[in-house]
Protein backbone atom coordinates (compact mmCIF):
# COMPACT_ATOMS: atom_id res chain seq x y z
CA UNK A 1 0.00 0.00 0.00
CA UNK A 2 1.83 3.40 -0.75
CA UNK A 3 2.43 5.37 2.06
CA UNK A 4 0.38 9.00 3.19
CA UNK A 5 2.44 11.64 5.41
CA UNK A 6 -0.39 13.70 6.85
CA UNK A 7 1.37 16.15 8.47
CA UNK A 8 5.03 17.80 8.99
CA UNK A 9 6.87 16.10 11.98
CA UNK A 10 9.34 18.19 14.05
CA UNK A 11 12.58 16.03 14.95
CA UNK A 12 13.13 15.89 18.67
CA UNK A 13 15.86 18.39 19.54
CA UNK A 14 18.90 16.59 19.77
CA UNK A 15 22.29 17.24 22.43
CA UNK A 16 25.24 15.50 22.75
CA UNK A 17 25.46 12.35 24.62
CA UNK A 18 26.50 12.69 28.08
CA UNK A 19 30.01 11.03 28.88
CA UNK A 20 29.77 8.82 31.92
CA UNK A 21 32.34 9.24 34.65
CA UNK A 22 33.26 5.31 35.02
CA UNK A 23 35.01 6.55 38.41
CA UNK A 24 35.74 3.39 41.30
CA UNK A 25 32.36 2.33 42.77
CA UNK A 26 29.79 3.70 39.44
CA UNK A 27 27.30 1.82 38.11
CA UNK A 28 28.95 2.34 34.14
CA UNK A 29 31.99 0.87 35.58
CA UNK A 30 30.08 -1.87 36.74
CA UNK A 31 28.45 -2.13 33.86
CA UNK A 32 31.53 -1.58 31.52
CA UNK A 33 33.39 -4.53 33.30
CA UNK A 34 30.72 -6.86 33.03
CA UNK A 35 30.31 -6.32 29.42
CA UNK A 36 34.15 -7.13 29.09
CA UNK A 37 34.17 -10.23 31.10
CA UNK A 38 31.46 -11.60 29.22
CA UNK A 39 33.36 -10.82 25.98
CA UNK A 40 36.32 -12.45 26.95
CA UNK A 41 34.59 -15.42 28.20
CA UNK A 42 33.01 -16.50 24.53
CA UNK A 43 35.79 -14.76 22.10
CA UNK A 44 36.81 -15.65 19.61
CA UNK A 45 33.25 -14.61 17.54
CA UNK A 46 32.49 -15.00 14.10
CA UNK A 47 31.86 -12.46 11.80
CA UNK A 48 30.33 -12.82 8.17
CA UNK A 49 29.30 -11.17 5.63
CA UNK A 50 25.85 -9.58 5.41
CA UNK A 51 24.18 -9.48 2.09
CA UNK A 52 20.40 -8.11 1.55
CA UNK A 53 20.27 -8.90 5.62
CA UNK A 54 21.32 -12.64 4.88
CA UNK A 55 24.91 -14.27 6.48
CA UNK A 56 27.01 -15.04 4.01
CA UNK A 57 30.00 -17.25 5.16
CA UNK A 58 32.64 -17.38 2.18
CA UNK A 59 34.92 -19.61 4.15
CA UNK A 60 37.95 -17.18 2.75
CA UNK A 61 38.90 -16.69 7.32
CA UNK A 62 40.86 -13.56 8.26
CA UNK A 63 41.42 -13.28 11.64
CA UNK A 64 40.96 -9.90 14.20
CA UNK A 65 44.05 -10.16 16.41
CA UNK A 66 43.53 -7.95 19.91
CA UNK A 67 46.87 -5.92 19.92
CA UNK A 68 47.21 -6.16 23.68
CA UNK A 69 47.69 -9.71 23.32
CA UNK A 70 48.08 -10.72 19.60
CA UNK A 71 48.55 -14.54 19.69
CA UNK A 72 44.79 -14.13 20.58
CA UNK A 73 41.89 -13.28 18.65
CA UNK A 74 38.74 -11.23 19.02
CA UNK A 75 36.84 -12.68 15.60
CA UNK A 76 37.57 -14.41 12.79
CA UNK A 77 35.96 -12.92 9.50
CA UNK A 78 34.37 -14.13 6.12
CA UNK A 79 36.11 -11.77 3.65
CA UNK A 80 33.65 -10.77 0.75
CA UNK A 81 35.10 -11.67 -2.36
CA UNK A 82 34.69 -9.68 -5.93
CA UNK A 83 32.30 -11.73 -6.88
CA UNK A 84 30.17 -11.16 -3.53
CA UNK A 85 30.82 -7.75 -4.12
CA UNK A 86 28.78 -7.39 -7.34
CA UNK A 87 25.84 -9.91 -5.68
CA UNK A 88 25.73 -6.80 -2.79
CA UNK A 89 25.67 -4.23 -5.54
CA UNK A 90 23.09 -5.70 -7.28
CA UNK A 91 20.96 -6.17 -3.71
CA UNK A 92 21.25 -2.72 -2.96
CA UNK A 93 20.02 -1.66 -6.02
CA UNK A 94 17.02 -3.53 -5.44
CA UNK A 95 16.50 -2.10 -2.33
CA UNK A 96 16.95 1.35 -3.45
CA UNK A 97 13.43 2.35 -4.57
CA UNK A 98 11.80 1.41 -1.07
CA UNK A 99 14.44 2.82 1.00
CA UNK A 100 14.60 6.23 -1.14
CA UNK A 101 10.64 6.71 -1.15
CA UNK A 102 10.45 6.24 2.55
CA UNK A 103 9.13 9.06 4.03
CA UNK A 104 11.60 10.80 5.82
CA UNK A 105 10.49 11.15 9.07
CA UNK A 106 10.38 7.08 9.17
CA UNK A 107 14.05 7.39 7.95
CA UNK A 108 15.17 9.57 10.99
CA UNK A 109 13.25 7.33 13.52
CA UNK A 110 15.51 4.63 12.39
CA UNK A 111 18.25 6.20 12.77
CA UNK A 112 17.20 8.37 16.22
CA UNK A 113 16.29 4.44 17.41
CA UNK A 114 19.87 2.93 16.81
CA UNK A 115 21.59 5.95 18.66
CA UNK A 116 19.41 5.02 21.50
CA UNK A 117 20.33 1.77 20.90
CA UNK A 118 24.35 2.52 20.74
CA UNK A 119 24.06 5.00 23.73
CA UNK A 120 22.12 2.25 26.29
CA UNK A 121 21.61 -1.37 25.37
CA UNK A 122 24.12 -1.81 23.23
CA UNK A 123 26.95 0.98 24.82
CA UNK A 124 29.11 -1.75 27.12
CA UNK A 125 29.24 -4.26 24.65
CA UNK A 126 30.36 -1.85 21.49
CA UNK A 127 32.66 -0.42 24.27
CA UNK A 128 33.74 -3.85 24.80
CA UNK A 129 34.36 -4.57 21.10
CA UNK A 130 36.16 -1.38 20.56
CA UNK A 131 38.76 -2.21 23.78
CA UNK A 132 39.59 -5.13 23.30
CA UNK A 133 39.70 -5.07 19.70
CA UNK A 134 41.07 -1.94 18.74
CA UNK A 135 43.25 -0.83 22.10
CA UNK A 136 41.36 1.92 23.68
CA UNK A 137 41.10 2.34 27.17
CA UNK A 138 37.24 3.33 29.00
CA UNK A 139 37.43 6.43 28.55
CA UNK A 140 38.65 6.60 24.68
CA UNK A 141 36.15 3.38 24.47
CA UNK A 142 33.05 6.10 26.06
CA UNK A 143 33.78 9.30 23.90
CA UNK A 144 33.91 7.02 20.37
CA UNK A 145 31.91 3.79 20.23
CA UNK A 146 28.90 5.29 22.78
CA UNK A 147 29.08 9.49 22.67
CA UNK A 148 30.31 9.99 19.27
CA UNK A 149 28.65 7.14 17.59
CA UNK A 150 25.13 8.29 18.99
CA UNK A 151 25.83 12.22 18.54
CA UNK A 152 26.55 10.93 14.45
CA UNK A 153 23.47 9.56 14.20
CA UNK A 154 21.15 12.25 16.26
CA UNK A 155 22.90 15.00 15.11
CA UNK A 156 22.61 13.53 11.71
CA UNK A 157 18.98 13.52 11.57
CA UNK A 158 18.85 16.95 12.90
CA UNK A 159 21.32 18.10 10.00
CA UNK A 160 18.77 16.49 6.95
CA UNK A 161 15.60 18.23 8.63
CA UNK A 162 17.75 21.22 8.10
CA UNK A 163 19.02 20.51 4.54
CA UNK A 164 15.17 19.71 3.19
CA UNK A 165 13.66 23.02 5.08
CA UNK A 166 16.33 24.74 3.04
CA UNK A 167 13.84 26.05 -0.16
CA UNK A 168 13.94 28.82 -2.76
CA UNK A 169 13.31 31.88 -1.00
CA UNK A 170 10.91 33.40 -4.53
CA UNK A 171 8.36 32.65 -5.98
CA UNK A 172 7.19 34.42 -8.98
CA UNK A 173 3.35 35.29 -9.04
CA UNK A 174 1.41 32.38 -10.00
CA UNK A 175 3.95 29.70 -9.03
CA UNK A 176 5.87 27.39 -6.27
CA UNK A 177 9.51 26.67 -6.41
CA UNK A 178 10.88 23.31 -4.48
CA UNK A 179 14.02 21.64 -4.14
CA UNK A 180 13.92 17.57 -3.54
CA UNK A 181 17.29 16.89 -2.67
CA UNK A 182 17.53 12.76 -4.31
CA UNK A 183 19.88 10.35 -2.67
CA UNK A 184 22.82 9.84 -5.45
CA UNK A 185 21.55 7.24 -8.68
CA UNK A 186 23.42 4.29 -7.84
CA UNK A 187 25.51 3.36 -4.52
CA UNK A 188 27.75 4.48 -2.27
CA UNK A 189 30.96 2.46 -1.07
CA UNK A 190 31.98 3.15 2.69
CA UNK A 191 35.74 2.40 3.27
CA UNK A 192 36.24 3.03 6.90
CA UNK A 193 39.16 3.20 9.21
CA UNK A 194 40.60 1.05 12.01
CA UNK A 195 40.60 3.86 14.65
CA UNK A 196 37.36 5.07 15.42
CA UNK A 197 33.96 2.75 15.70
CA UNK A 198 31.78 5.82 15.47
CA UNK A 199 33.61 6.72 11.99
CA UNK A 200 32.76 3.22 10.89
CA UNK A 201 29.19 3.91 11.69
CA UNK A 202 29.37 7.26 10.27
CA UNK A 203 30.59 6.47 7.06
CA UNK A 204 28.02 4.50 5.77
CA UNK A 205 25.49 6.00 8.00
CA UNK A 206 25.59 9.88 6.68
CA UNK A 207 24.77 8.16 3.00
CA UNK A 208 22.13 5.91 4.08
CA UNK A 209 20.24 8.85 5.96
CA UNK A 210 19.27 10.96 2.96
CA UNK A 211 17.98 7.66 1.39
CA UNK A 212 21.05 6.21 -0.79
CA UNK A 213 21.89 1.99 -0.56
CA UNK A 214 25.82 1.56 1.04
CA UNK A 215 28.05 -1.39 0.53
CA UNK A 216 30.27 -0.74 3.72
CA UNK A 217 33.84 -2.58 3.74
CA UNK A 218 35.06 -1.70 7.66
CA UNK A 219 38.36 -2.05 8.05
CA UNK A 220 40.12 -5.50 8.59
CA UNK A 221 41.29 -4.30 12.64
CA UNK A 222 38.09 -2.69 13.42
CA UNK A 223 35.70 -5.34 12.31
CA UNK A 224 34.25 -7.16 15.12
CA UNK A 225 32.66 -3.61 16.77
CA UNK A 226 31.47 -2.61 13.23
CA UNK A 227 29.54 -5.68 12.89
CA UNK A 228 27.98 -4.60 16.29
CA UNK A 229 27.02 -1.10 14.52
CA UNK A 230 25.80 -2.86 11.71
CA UNK A 231 23.97 -4.77 13.79
CA UNK A 232 22.14 -2.02 15.97
CA UNK A 233 21.32 -0.76 12.47
CA UNK A 234 19.67 -3.17 11.50
CA UNK A 235 18.12 -3.67 14.75
CA UNK A 236 16.59 0.00 14.51
CA UNK A 237 15.22 -0.80 11.14
CA UNK A 238 17.77 0.05 8.74
CA UNK A 239 15.85 -2.80 5.92
CA UNK A 240 18.10 -5.74 4.54
CA UNK A 241 20.04 -4.36 1.33
CA UNK A 242 20.27 -0.53 2.35
CA UNK A 243 23.82 -1.48 3.68
CA UNK A 244 25.70 -4.11 2.81
CA UNK A 245 28.55 -5.27 4.88
CA UNK A 246 31.52 -6.93 3.54
CA UNK A 247 34.28 -7.13 5.13
CA UNK A 248 38.18 -7.56 4.17
CA UNK A 249 40.93 -5.49 2.21
CA UNK A 250 41.35 -3.71 -1.10
CA UNK A 251 40.07 -6.15 -3.00
CA UNK A 252 36.53 -5.63 -2.06
CA UNK A 253 36.87 -1.70 -2.88
CA UNK A 254 38.56 -2.31 -6.55
CA UNK A 255 35.72 -4.55 -7.28
CA UNK A 256 33.25 -1.80 -6.51
CA UNK A 257 34.90 0.83 -8.16
CA UNK A 258 34.38 -1.07 -11.45
CA UNK A 259 30.79 -1.18 -11.22
CA UNK A 260 28.96 1.14 -13.54
CA UNK A 261 26.55 1.78 -10.49
CA UNK A 262 28.91 3.08 -8.13
CA UNK A 263 27.87 6.88 -7.55
CA UNK A 264 30.09 8.27 -4.69
CA UNK A 265 33.39 7.28 -2.53
CA UNK A 266 32.95 7.84 1.67
CA UNK A 267 36.36 7.58 2.76
CA UNK A 268 38.43 7.78 5.81
CA UNK A 269 42.11 6.36 6.20
CA UNK A 270 44.87 7.25 4.74
CA UNK A 271 46.46 10.12 2.26
CA UNK A 272 48.24 7.53 0.37
CA UNK A 273 44.98 4.77 -0.42
CA UNK A 274 43.00 7.70 -0.77
CA UNK A 275 45.17 9.03 -3.33
CA UNK A 276 45.57 6.04 -4.96
CA UNK A 277 41.44 5.38 -5.04
CA UNK A 278 40.75 8.94 -6.73
CA UNK A 279 43.04 8.22 -9.39
CA UNK A 280 41.18 4.82 -9.96
CA UNK A 281 38.13 6.22 -9.89
CA UNK A 282 39.05 8.95 -12.47
CA UNK A 283 40.09 6.19 -14.36
CA UNK A 284 37.34 3.95 -14.75
CA UNK A 285 34.85 7.67 -15.61
CA UNK A 286 34.13 6.49 -18.67
CA UNK A 287 32.20 3.12 -16.94
CA UNK A 288 30.09 5.55 -14.82
CA UNK A 289 26.36 6.48 -15.05
CA UNK A 290 27.24 9.49 -12.85
CA UNK A 291 30.50 11.47 -11.49
CA UNK A 292 31.31 10.00 -8.84
CA UNK A 293 31.07 12.11 -5.28
CA UNK A 294 34.58 11.42 -4.00
CA UNK A 295 34.99 12.24 0.06
CA UNK A 296 37.81 11.41 2.20
CA UNK A 297 39.00 12.29 5.67
CA UNK A 298 42.69 11.35 5.85
CA UNK A 299 46.18 11.69 7.54
CA UNK A 300 47.27 14.49 9.48
CA UNK A 301 50.49 16.09 11.08
CA UNK A 302 49.33 17.91 14.04
CA UNK A 303 50.71 21.05 15.48
CA UNK A 304 50.47 23.03 18.92
CA UNK A 305 52.41 26.19 18.87
CA UNK A 306 53.34 27.54 22.32
CA UNK A 307 53.99 31.31 22.34
CA UNK A 308 55.90 33.25 25.09
CA UNK A 309 52.91 34.35 26.86
CA UNK A 310 50.99 30.68 26.79
CA UNK A 311 50.03 29.56 30.30
CA UNK A 312 52.13 26.81 30.66
CA UNK A 313 50.50 24.34 33.01
CA UNK A 314 48.26 24.37 30.77
CA UNK A 315 49.57 24.19 27.74
CA UNK A 316 51.76 21.32 29.00
CA UNK A 317 48.83 18.94 30.19
CA UNK A 318 46.88 19.53 26.75
CA UNK A 319 50.14 18.75 24.78
CA UNK A 320 50.44 15.83 26.84
CA UNK A 321 46.59 14.46 26.18
CA UNK A 322 46.72 15.56 22.64
CA UNK A 323 49.74 13.45 21.82
CA UNK A 324 49.28 10.34 23.98
CA UNK A 325 45.76 9.25 23.90
CA UNK A 326 44.65 6.34 21.89
CA UNK A 327 48.49 6.22 21.59
CA UNK A 328 48.45 8.93 19.12
CA UNK A 329 46.19 7.00 16.72
CA UNK A 330 43.82 9.96 16.26
CA UNK A 331 44.13 11.31 12.54
CA UNK A 332 44.00 14.80 14.86
CA UNK A 333 47.07 13.49 17.47
CA UNK A 334 49.49 15.63 17.92
CA UNK A 335 52.89 15.22 16.62
CA UNK A 336 54.91 18.49 16.30
CA UNK A 337 55.81 20.63 18.85
CA UNK A 338 56.93 24.33 18.53
CA UNK A 339 57.78 26.06 21.50
CA UNK A 340 58.66 29.73 22.53
CA UNK A 341 62.46 29.17 24.26
CA UNK A 342 61.77 31.45 27.40
CA UNK A 343 58.30 29.31 28.18
CA UNK A 344 60.47 25.94 26.98
CA UNK A 345 63.21 26.70 29.47
CA UNK A 346 61.28 27.85 31.95
CA UNK A 347 58.95 25.05 32.60
CA UNK A 348 57.72 23.80 30.45
CA UNK A 349 59.94 20.92 29.04
CA UNK A 350 60.46 19.99 33.05
CA UNK A 351 56.81 19.99 33.35
CA UNK A 352 55.95 17.67 30.27
CA UNK A 353 58.68 14.80 30.53
CA UNK A 354 57.20 14.61 33.92
CA UNK A 355 53.79 14.65 33.25
CA UNK A 356 54.80 12.11 30.33
CA UNK A 357 56.68 9.52 33.18
CA UNK A 358 53.34 9.58 35.04
CA UNK A 359 51.27 7.83 32.16
CA UNK A 360 51.52 3.68 32.10
CA UNK A 361 51.10 2.01 29.35
CA UNK A 362 49.74 -1.44 29.16
CA UNK A 363 46.73 -3.52 28.25
CA UNK A 364 43.41 -0.83 28.74
CA UNK A 365 41.48 -3.68 30.56
CA UNK A 366 43.63 -2.44 33.82
CA UNK A 367 42.07 0.60 34.64
CA UNK A 368 45.43 1.89 35.58
CA UNK A 369 47.02 2.55 31.63
CA UNK A 370 46.32 5.26 30.20
CA UNK A 371 47.85 4.03 26.72
CA UNK A 372 47.18 0.76 25.61
CA UNK A 373 48.39 -0.81 22.37
CA UNK A 374 48.76 0.43 18.97
CA UNK A 375 46.88 -1.58 16.24
CA UNK A 376 49.31 -4.14 14.52
CA UNK A 377 52.58 -5.55 13.52
CA UNK A 378 52.96 -2.57 10.76
CA UNK A 379 52.15 -0.27 12.72
CA UNK A 380 54.25 -1.12 15.50
CA UNK A 381 57.33 -1.49 12.77
CA UNK A 382 56.77 1.68 11.40
CA UNK A 383 56.16 3.50 14.33
CA UNK A 384 59.86 2.34 15.88
CA UNK A 385 61.18 2.55 12.63
CA UNK A 386 60.41 6.33 12.91
CA UNK A 387 62.25 6.78 16.08
CA UNK A 388 65.09 5.09 14.61
CA UNK A 389 65.02 7.23 11.64
CA UNK A 390 64.74 10.24 14.24
CA UNK A 391 67.97 9.58 16.23
CA UNK A 392 69.51 8.17 12.82
CA UNK A 393 69.13 12.05 12.21
CA UNK A 394 70.37 13.99 15.21
CA UNK A 395 67.14 13.82 17.18
CA UNK A 396 67.81 13.69 20.96
CA UNK A 397 64.91 11.38 22.95
CA UNK A 398 64.00 13.54 25.88
CA UNK A 399 61.80 10.60 27.00
CA UNK A 400 60.36 6.83 25.76
CA UNK A 401 61.78 5.95 22.66
CA UNK A 402 61.78 2.11 23.11
CA UNK A 403 58.77 -0.51 22.81
CA UNK A 404 58.04 -3.88 23.45
CA UNK A 405 55.86 -6.38 21.06
CA UNK A 406 56.25 -10.06 23.14
CA UNK A 407 52.69 -10.02 23.65
CA UNK A 408 50.75 -6.91 22.68
CA UNK A 409 52.61 -3.66 20.73
CA UNK A 410 53.87 -1.83 23.18
CA UNK A 411 54.90 1.88 22.46
CA UNK A 412 56.44 3.89 25.49
CA UNK A 413 55.19 7.78 25.49
CA UNK A 414 58.28 9.48 23.18
CA UNK A 415 59.25 12.67 22.73
CA UNK A 416 62.32 13.64 20.42
CA UNK A 417 63.75 17.12 20.46
CA UNK A 418 65.01 18.20 16.96
CA UNK A 419 67.45 20.87 16.14
CA UNK A 420 66.20 20.46 12.26
CA UNK A 421 62.49 21.49 11.72
CA UNK A 422 62.36 19.42 9.01
CA UNK A 423 63.38 16.43 9.68
CA UNK A 424 61.55 13.12 9.18
CA UNK A 425 59.72 12.84 12.14
CA UNK A 426 58.49 16.71 11.71
CA UNK A 427 57.20 15.58 8.16
CA UNK A 428 55.47 12.77 8.12
CA UNK A 429 52.09 11.11 9.42
CA UNK A 430 53.44 8.48 12.10
CA UNK A 431 50.25 7.89 13.77
CA UNK A 432 51.43 6.73 17.09
CA UNK A 433 52.86 8.20 20.40
CA UNK A 434 55.91 10.28 19.67
CA UNK A 435 56.22 14.07 19.47
CA UNK A 436 59.28 15.75 18.05
CA UNK A 437 59.77 18.88 19.75
CA UNK A 438 61.46 22.10 18.09
CA UNK A 439 62.15 25.19 20.27
CA UNK A 440 62.38 28.47 19.11
CA UNK A 441 63.32 31.85 19.60
CA UNK A 442 60.85 34.14 21.50
CA UNK A 443 61.73 37.04 18.62
CA UNK A 444 61.00 34.40 15.69
CA UNK A 445 57.38 33.51 16.26
CA UNK A 446 56.48 35.01 12.58
CA UNK A 447 59.14 32.78 11.07
CA UNK A 448 57.74 29.28 13.08
CA UNK A 449 54.12 30.04 11.81
CA UNK A 450 55.52 30.24 8.34
CA UNK A 451 57.76 27.34 9.21
CA UNK A 452 54.46 25.47 10.33
CA UNK A 453 52.62 25.94 7.47
CA UNK A 454 55.17 25.32 5.13
CA UNK A 455 56.53 22.12 6.09
CA UNK A 456 54.23 18.92 5.93
CA UNK A 457 51.43 18.26 2.82
CA UNK A 458 48.80 17.67 5.90
CA UNK A 459 45.99 20.78 6.61
CA UNK A 460 44.11 18.73 9.59
CA UNK A 461 44.12 19.87 13.08
CA UNK A 462 46.27 22.37 15.00
CA UNK A 463 46.24 24.29 18.45
CA UNK A 464 48.30 27.84 19.78
CA UNK A 465 47.88 28.84 23.00
CA UNK A 466 48.80 31.96 24.23
CA UNK A 467 47.45 34.73 26.60
CA UNK A 468 47.90 37.42 24.11
CA UNK A 469 44.75 37.67 21.54
CA UNK A 470 47.30 39.40 19.13
CA UNK A 471 49.53 36.31 19.15
CA UNK A 472 46.58 33.81 18.22
CA UNK A 473 45.11 36.47 15.80
CA UNK A 474 48.45 36.71 14.01
CA UNK A 475 48.61 32.78 14.14
CA UNK A 476 45.49 32.21 13.25
CA UNK A 477 45.57 34.38 9.55
CA UNK A 478 49.09 33.13 9.05
CA UNK A 479 47.87 29.32 9.59
CA UNK A 480 44.42 29.88 7.31
CA UNK A 481 45.25 27.29 5.46
CA UNK A 482 47.36 24.71 7.87
CA UNK A 483 44.25 23.10 9.55
CA UNK A 484 41.21 22.82 8.92
CA UNK A 485 39.70 22.46 12.92
CA UNK A 486 42.20 24.99 15.15
CA UNK A 487 42.21 25.32 18.94
CA UNK A 488 42.66 28.42 20.89
CA UNK A 489 44.32 27.40 24.28
CA UNK A 490 43.28 23.57 23.77
CA UNK A 491 44.72 20.29 22.47
CA UNK A 492 44.42 19.46 18.65
CA UNK A 493 42.58 16.34 19.14
CA UNK A 494 38.72 15.64 20.82
CA UNK A 495 36.61 17.49 17.94
CA UNK A 496 33.08 16.85 19.14
CA UNK A 497 29.62 16.38 16.33
CA UNK A 498 27.61 19.43 16.34
CA UNK A 499 30.19 21.35 17.91
CA UNK A 500 33.37 21.24 15.75
CA UNK A 501 32.71 20.03 12.60
CA UNK A 502 35.80 18.05 11.73
CA UNK A 503 37.73 17.77 8.74
CA UNK A 504 41.12 18.66 7.17
CA UNK A 505 42.26 20.25 3.97
CA UNK A 506 45.50 19.87 1.53
CA UNK A 507 46.69 16.42 2.01
CA UNK A 508 44.17 15.92 4.92
CA UNK A 509 41.17 15.25 2.70
CA UNK A 510 38.05 16.65 0.93
CA UNK A 511 37.24 18.61 3.96
CA UNK A 512 33.62 17.99 4.24
CA UNK A 513 33.05 17.95 7.68
CA UNK A 514 31.83 15.40 9.24
CA UNK A 515 29.51 16.20 12.08
CA UNK A 516 28.01 18.93 10.38
CA UNK A 517 25.34 19.74 7.99
CA UNK A 518 27.84 20.38 4.79
CA UNK A 519 28.65 16.43 4.35
CA UNK A 520 24.75 15.53 3.65
CA UNK A 521 25.50 17.59 0.49
CA UNK A 522 27.56 15.65 -0.53
CA UNK A 523 25.37 12.39 -0.90
CA UNK A 524 22.53 13.60 -2.44
CA UNK A 525 21.74 15.68 -6.13
CA UNK A 526 19.30 18.11 -5.77
CA UNK A 527 16.49 18.74 -8.11
CA UNK A 528 14.55 21.98 -8.65
CA UNK A 529 11.04 21.57 -9.18
CA UNK A 530 8.70 23.67 -10.48
CA UNK A 531 5.38 24.39 -10.53
CA UNK A 532 2.92 26.55 -12.66
CA UNK A 533 -0.98 27.46 -11.39
CA UNK A 534 -2.00 29.47 -14.12
CA UNK A 535 -2.13 28.69 -17.76
CA UNK A 536 -0.78 31.32 -20.59
CA UNK A 537 -3.13 32.66 -22.61
CA UNK A 538 -0.72 33.20 -26.01
CA UNK A 539 2.41 32.88 -26.36
CA UNK A 540 3.43 36.71 -27.47
CA UNK A 541 5.36 38.44 -24.71
CA UNK A 542 4.15 42.20 -24.25
CA UNK A 543 7.19 43.41 -26.09
CA UNK A 544 6.09 41.17 -29.76
CA UNK A 545 3.50 43.57 -29.86
CA UNK A 546 3.13 46.79 -31.90
N1 LIG B 1 40.81 12.91 8.76
C1 LIG B 1 40.02 12.10 9.45
O1 LIG B 1 38.88 12.40 9.80
C2 LIG B 1 40.55 10.74 9.85
C3 LIG B 1 39.87 10.02 10.83
C4 LIG B 1 40.37 8.76 11.19
C5 LIG B 1 41.51 8.27 10.60
N2 LIG B 1 42.14 9.00 9.67
C6 LIG B 1 43.38 8.52 9.04
O2 LIG B 1 43.27 7.12 8.82
C7 LIG B 1 44.54 6.50 8.92
C8 LIG B 1 44.47 5.37 9.90
O3 LIG B 1 43.47 4.45 9.57
P1 LIG B 1 43.77 3.09 8.79
O4 LIG B 1 45.11 2.58 9.22
O5 LIG B 1 42.59 2.24 8.94
O6 LIG B 1 43.94 3.65 7.31
P2 LIG B 1 44.13 2.82 5.96
O7 LIG B 1 44.26 3.82 4.86
O8 LIG B 1 45.15 1.78 6.08
O9 LIG B 1 42.73 2.03 5.80
C9 LIG B 1 41.51 2.72 5.68
C10 LIG B 1 40.55 1.81 4.93
O10 LIG B 1 41.03 1.62 3.60
C11 LIG B 1 41.20 0.23 3.34
N3 LIG B 1 42.37 0.08 2.47
C12 LIG B 1 43.68 0.00 2.84
N4 LIG B 1 44.46 -0.11 1.76
C13 LIG B 1 43.65 -0.09 0.69
C14 LIG B 1 43.86 -0.14 -0.71
N5 LIG B 1 45.07 -0.25 -1.21
N6 LIG B 1 42.79 -0.08 -1.52
C15 LIG B 1 41.56 0.04 -1.01
N7 LIG B 1 41.28 0.10 0.31
C16 LIG B 1 42.31 0.04 1.15
C17 LIG B 1 41.40 -0.39 4.70
O11 LIG B 1 41.11 -1.77 4.69
C18 LIG B 1 40.43 0.42 5.54
O12 LIG B 1 39.12 -0.03 5.41
C19 LIG B 1 45.49 7.60 9.38
O13 LIG B 1 46.18 8.09 8.27
C20 LIG B 1 44.55 8.65 9.94
O14 LIG B 1 45.10 9.95 9.95
C21 LIG B 1 41.68 10.22 9.27
N1 LIG C 1 37.36 13.58 15.62
C1 LIG C 1 38.52 13.08 16.29
C2 LIG C 1 39.52 12.51 15.36
C3 LIG C 1 39.11 11.43 14.47
C4 LIG C 1 40.29 10.91 13.76
O1 LIG C 1 40.90 9.93 14.02
C5 LIG C 1 39.25 14.21 17.01
O2 LIG C 1 38.96 15.36 16.79
O3 LIG C 1 40.12 13.90 17.79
Amino acid sequence: MATAQLATFKIPPVSNEPMLSYAPGSPERAGLQAALAEMQSQLPFEVPCIINGQEVRTNNIQKQPMPHDHARHLCTFHEGSPELVEKAIAGALQAKDAWETMPWNDRAAIFLKAADLASGKYRYKLMAATMLGQGKNTWQAEIDAAAELADFFRFGVSYVEELYAQQPPKNAPGCWNRTEYRPLEGFVLAVSPFNFTAIGGNLPGSPALVGNVVVWKPAPAATYSNYLVFKILAEAGVPPGVIQFIPGGAEIVQAAIQSPNFASLHFTGSTNVFKSLWKDISSNLDKYKVYPRIVGETGGKNWHVIHKSAEVRNAVLQSVRGAFEYQGQKCSALSRLYVSRSVWENGFKTQYLEEIAKIKVGPCLDWNNYMGPVIGRRAYDNITGFIKKAKEEGGEVLIGGSGDDSKGFFIQPTVILTKDPRSTTMVGEIFGPVVTAYVFEDSDYEKTLELIDKTSIYGLTGAIFASERQALLTATNRLRNAAGNIYYNEKCTGAVVGQQPFGGARGSGTNDKAGSISIFYRFVSARSIKENFVGLEDFHYPSNLV
